[in-house]
């Protein structure tokens, strides 16, 4: 890495040692800038690089809530507000028991970016919280959505900041969350998005970021390969909301999607996952091997990561961060994937990414390729200050534009720097480039 970004993030990791996932995020990004750097000196005299890896703030807060059994639970709330140079902070919440500071700073981060390249006048943020949804009777995720927004209403607003969902954050949940923030301060306004449909939600949003992802897919196919995704096959990781609404629309444009995972394990139907069945077990909240009920001639294994082991012309990795490793794209590219692309964020590990990059494979970073979820957001919030409600056509060719137009922007630089198969640098570039300038224009 170039020796003046090395050294901001040295400083990063003696201030942060522990956050491992947002000092992967920093290093990916950092390790981009090194020839902007070099060519232009003022990059360095006015030290903006050191203000945009750390976030303007963070709050965290004490979330109690009372279960079925009348005991108080307690766990820990999130808000990183990253940076809003480019407009009010935008980003979604999660519930996992795994969320901590250190991954929500690296999604925060990544938004930051990810919000730059739509060109939609967002900046960036996540939060989330502990809290485990799974299992959890709807009652006690009520009174949990009430207990957090409690805690943070007062931080969010239409022209502040905007949360949406996330992993574990159902559209219910969202509900129940807005619900309480409209209790709290008297006001319907555009201060969530993903809403509900009867409420201010957009059409397209339960459905942006799988679709956002295949458009992307598309455009990559035509301008790489000259050809579409009819016929090709495919492995999309997860089973929740953006690896259903990915594969259902590969399966729509004559695409074939041959497996799809959950935490726990993994389905192989060879002849192409029937989507609607795996939605339908997944809403019952049953498990994969049920699948095996109606078809005995697919495959369930207790291993989410044989799915990497199928032979596939892409693999779309939809789940979570750091599923993708090294291991996983060797062995994709033994079986001669073609190209992959992150519906998750950062689902692909550094060793991996390297990997992808220097063997030209076509490789779409998260920023990009998953930048469809929060375009349809920016879409919501357009509608909702309007006041007025878009049909599902007129979002989803909104939708279509802004992807497509990320990928060539993204094609055309990396023809530019004479590197077409580093997209993630190029990615990193242009998001940086926006950001900084608006930085420096408004003295930040
Ligand atoms: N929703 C959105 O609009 C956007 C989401 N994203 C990103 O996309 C990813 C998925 O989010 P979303 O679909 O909304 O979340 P969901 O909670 O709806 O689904 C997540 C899915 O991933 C599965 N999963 C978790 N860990 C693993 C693993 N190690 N291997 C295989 N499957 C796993 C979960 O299974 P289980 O239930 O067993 O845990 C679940 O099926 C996240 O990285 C998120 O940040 C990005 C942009 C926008
Ligand atoms: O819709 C949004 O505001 C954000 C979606 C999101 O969380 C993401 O892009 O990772």
């Amino acid at each position: 890495m170039h020796h003046y970004l090395d050294q901001i993030y040295q400083e990063l990791v003696i201030r942060h040692p522990h956050e491992k996932e947002y000092l992967q995020a920093v290093y990916e990004f950092l390790d981009s800038l090194g020839d902007l750097v070099d060519s232009d000196s003022s990059i360095t005299e006015n030290n903006m690089i050191r203000r945009m890896v750390e976030p303007d703030r963070i709050i965290s807060f004490k979330v109690i809530w009372e279960d079925d059994q009348g005991v108080n639970q307690v766990n820990t709330g999130y808000r990183v507000q990253f940076n809003q140079a480019l407009g009010p902070y935008k980003g979604g919440i999660r519930f996992h028991p795994t969320v901590n500071q250190s991954i929500l700073k690296f999604l925060a981060f990544e938004q930051t970016f990810k919000n730059s390249l739509t060109n939609l006048p967002l900046g960036g943020a996540k939060g989330g919280s502990d809290f485990n949804p799974k299992g959890k009777s709807d009652q006690e995720i009520l009174r949990f959505c009430r207990a957090f927004m409690t805690e943070l209403y007062t931080y969010l607003g239409p022209d502040l900041d905007i949360p949406a969902g996330d992993i574990g954050v159902s559209s219910k949940a969202v509900g129940y969350m807005f619900g309480m923030y409209k209790r709290l301060t008297h006001r319907h306004h555009g201060s969530f998005t993903s809403k509900g449909i009867t409420y201010g939600g957009s059409l397209v949003r339960p459905q942006a970021t799988g679709y956002g992802l295949v458009y992307i897919t598309e455009a990559l196919l035509k301008t790489y390969f000259d050809t579409s995704i009819q016929g090709k096959s495919f492995v999309v990781s997860g089973a929740g909301n953006v690896a259903i609404h990915t594969a259902s629309k590969i399966i729509s444009l004559g695409g074939m999607v041959k497996g799809m995972s959950e935490s726990y394990g993994m389905i192989h139907h060879d002849k192409g996952i029937d989507i609607e069945l795996l939605s339908s077990i997944k809403d019952k909240n049953q498990t994969l091997d049920q699948y095996l009920n109606t078809y005995s001639d697919a495959i369930y294994t207790d291993n989410p990561k044989d799915l990497w082991k199928i032979p596939v012309d892409i693999a779309l990795p939809c789940a979570t961060e750091n599923e993708l490793d090294l291991e996983d794209v060797k062995t994709l590219h033994q079986n001669h994937v073609m190209a992959i692309l992150e519906g998750a964020n950062m689902p692909t590990t550094l060793e991996a990414t390297h990997y992808l990059i220097q063997n030209k494979i076509p490789f779409v970073p998260g920023k990009a390729a998953n930048a469809g979820g929060v375009t349809v957001s920016g879409l919501e919030m357009q509608q909702n200050a309007m006041h007025v409600t878009w049909d599902f056509d007129t979002v989803d060719q909104k939708l279509k534009q802004v992807m497509h137009q990320i990928f060539y922007r993204l094609h055309e630089e990396s023809l530019r720097l004479n590197n077409p198969y580093d997209l993630v640098k190029v990615a990193n570039i242009l998001s940086f480039k926006k950001v900084y300038q608006a930085m420096i224009e408004q003295g930040l």
